[in-house]
């Protein structure tokens, strides 16, 4: 079954030494073949441990299975192998002599792992599950069971909304729109889902409008109250960022709806004014919802304490990974209406699984190539189509499918507000997220204002000029807030508020695709300090020193300071020959803490993609690496660029060269799961 150049425990030390396996991914299939009863000496024991060491390295590269059809039977560590000098020098391969059917067959036979087939849960305490040819750790096949279970429970509660005035408050919330040029109103068709549906998934890239339509909704919903029973809504983001963003959001969304109501002088305006207060316009963390205890990974509201609200709005519902998605589906209560927004091409999370993107896989337009421009269609019951029409007026018969039943929770608005027509940044985002590498030359050609290319371009001393002309750049979009601040020194007759130097701080950020190296945050976050103290705006003499921002690397719940919080070291404005690191908290506040008492830090001139998420900036620059290790190759991927290009609100430059932005384009993110299957084919 196996043929090996060496015997597979002495091959997963190799892999471990050559970092193509971790120490961790070694040990657990060691420490399982111990309780499997195996020795070297049985027939399948280099196959279990290759299985074991392969589902360990799989979950953690995110992955939340390993599907055993993509193993690469001639060398299943072929992708890695191939490129690494060690592995190549080396003899440490082996091959799978078999089919990948009888690998599967093989692997049922282990008293260590329980085969299931068609059945969406499981109580065995087997530590692995082998489901329709994906294997799972125990956790991760009860995580995604339960998920897939419950959102499919909460799509299929349809609420019944008999009040006759709805239709007429939709009218009033969604006047026609002559842009729109009689195609389909999907902001509004939207909103009749989350009215219609327990869960309510909407999707949608940057500006597509997204909040403005959960406040209209969460207006509607609150109509259909008493003025005595609103429902208690909650708004959540996965990090302190997004939260604040949300808050901000639906605050200036909802002052939009009130002077449009102003206008209007109806009989609906009382009612809609009364249930637009009954917004909420705070948001707190995810973590903060289920209540932290500190210290551990349970959080205080769960499946026996559920959560006291009657909806749940989670924003940024890309980063969400399947484990935290599983604890707060548990926690919520059982009448709770759930909606989910989000990107879903952006990043997937840090940790295992891409659920947002799972719940939309079955959106796909597999009839169309790449080049379309909508590689999306949306599914909906002859029920669902008819009572969208219903209360909307919107004909969505032509979408309309049997058998897919999950599509009725699913709405993905596509017209950004943003971005409007031909703007350099949506287009840039639009053939990047499409992989469409001819586009993405074409938009670059054209010379949009807003758009700014800079080569890694090494001059006879070996100094990278794309490089000096980006720092000259950021020296320009970070000088307004140290100047801000210089000016509180000397005159203290205008001194800027910590608010106001944060916020035009905010203005601009360097993104880096990686976090070591020379074009990682690492090495940008020095060449910037340099530039900035060399242009006399800061005088890093110390480690703290005015003006220093600040990302923290840890939760310190003590502090109230979570991984990702930024702040800015600035003048104590109580005693200001003190230094406090200033944070603007999700609700707003401002939060100062000691230099001294900071959590694990670092300096954010330049911080990674990943950590940008949730935010936006004026002014965004994206470094890509000059010459990508293999390491880094993989995480060069199409979700990392459209990440970044659509964190730029109005300007987006980049440093790198044409190959790796264009291999990084065509690089699309895989993650093995069996979500989507569960949701949409069971
Ligand atoms: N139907 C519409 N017609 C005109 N403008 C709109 C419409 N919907 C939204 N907008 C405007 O587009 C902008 C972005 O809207 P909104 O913030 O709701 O989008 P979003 O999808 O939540 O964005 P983000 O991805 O930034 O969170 C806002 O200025 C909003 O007023």
């Amino acid at each position: 079954m196996l043929t090996t150049t060496k015997p597979m425990a002495q091959l997963l030390k190799d892999w471990q030494q050559a970092k193509l396996i971790t120490p961790l991914d070694r040990h657990f299939a060691l420490e399982l073949a111990a309780i499997e009863g195996l020795s070297s000496d049985d027939a399948d024991y280099d196959l279990f441990l290759l299985i074991c060491a392969m589902l360990s390295q799989q979950l953690s590269n995110q992955h939340s299975c390993l599907l055993i059809s993509s193993i690469e039977l001639a060398n299943p560590m072929a992708e890695d192998i191939g490129h690494h000098p060690y592995a190549m020098a080396d003899n440490a391969s082996c091959q799978i002599t078999v089919t990948h059917q009888q690998v599967i067959d093989s692997i049922g036979k282990f008293y260590a792992v329980t085969t299931v087939s068609n059945i969406e849960t499981s109580d065995t305490d087997t530590p692995m599950i082998l489901d329709n040819g994906r294997l799972y750790l125990n956790k991760y096949f009860f995580f995604e069971t339960q998920v897939a279970n419950k959102l499919k429970q909460l799509s299929q509660t349809n609420i019944a909304t008999n009040n006759p005035q709805l239709p007429s408050y939709l009218t009033a919330l969604f006047p026609i729109q002559p842009e729109l040029n009689g195609q389909l109103n999907w902001q509004k068709i939207a909103t009749a889902t989350a009215l219609t549906k327990a869960l309510a998934v909407i999707t949608g890239g940057p500006g597509t409008g997204k909040t403005t339509t959960v406040t209209k909704l969460l207006l509607l919903l609150q109509t259909q109250q008493t003025e005595s029973a609103k429902l208690t809504i909650r708004l959540v983001a996965p990090t302190g960022k997004a939260a604040a963003r949300l808050s901000e959001s639906i605050k200036a969304s909802k002052n939009r709806l009130r002077s449009e109501l102003a206008q209007d002088n109806s009989a609906n305006q009382p009612v809609l004014l009364s249930a637009l207060a009954a917004i909420p316009e705070e948001a707190s963390t995810l973590h903060r919802l289920l209540g932290v205890i500190p210290h551990s990974h349970q959080f205080r509201h769960h499946k026996d304490n559920p959560l006291r609200l009657d909806l749940l709005v989670v924003d940024e519902a890309s980063m969400v990974d399947l484990p935290m998605m599983y604890k707060l589906l548990s926690a919520l209560p059982a009448q709770a209406r759930l909606i989910l927004l989000g990107d879903q091409d952006q990043l997937a999370s840090v940790e295992a699984g891409a659920v947002l993107a799972d719940i939309c896989a079955g959106l796909k337009n597999t009839d169309q190539d790449m080049q379309a421009i909508s590689t999306w269609r949306m599914h909906y019951s002859r029920q669902q189509a008819d009572t969208i029409k219903q209360l909307t007026q919107q004909d969505v018969s032509q979408f309309i499918s049997t058998n897919q039943p999950f599509g009725d929770s699913l709405c993905m608005l596509m017209h950004s507000h943003r971005f409007k027509g031909d703007a350099g940044i949506g287009m840039l985002a639009n053939a990047v997220n499409s992989s469409n590498v001819d586009n993405v030359r074409q938009v670059w050609r054209r010379g949009y204002a807003e758009l700014n290319w800079f080569e890694h371009q090494l001059n006879h001393q070996q100094d990278n000029l794309g490089k000096q002309q980006l720092l000259t750049l950021s020296v320009e979009a970070y000088q307004p807030y140290l100047a801000m601040i210089q000016a509180n020194q000397q005159d203290t007759q205008h001194s800027y508020s910590p608010q106001q130097i944060i916020e035009q701080y905010n203005q601009y950020r360097m993104l880096c695709a990686m976090r070591a190296g020379e074009y990682g945050v690492d090495g940008m976050n020095i060449a910037i300090t340099d530039s900035l103290r060399q242009a006399k705006l800061i005088e890093p003499k110390h480690e703290f020193y005015l003006g220093r921002p600040i990302i923290i690397q840890s939760n310190d719940y003590n502090l109230g300071l979570f991984n990702g919080d930024i702040g800015l070291v600035l003048q104590d404005e109580l005693n200001p020959s003190r230094l406090m690191t200033h944070f603007i908290k999700a609700d707003g506040s401002l939060l100062k803490v000691l230099p001294a008492r900071l959590p694990k830090h670092d300096t954010c001139f330049a911080m990674t993609v990943h950590k940008s998420q949730g935010s936006e900036f004026d002014k965004v620059s994206f470094v890509l690496p000059q010459r990508p290790s293999v390491a880094q190759w993989q995480l060069l991927t199409k979700e990392l660029v459209y990440t970044a290009i659509t964190r730029a609100k109005n300007h987006f430059y980049c440093l790198g060269s044409a190959q790796v932005f264009e291999r990084a384009v065509k690089q699309v993110t895989l993650r093995a799961s069996g979500l989507a299957q569960r949701l949409w084919h069971n």
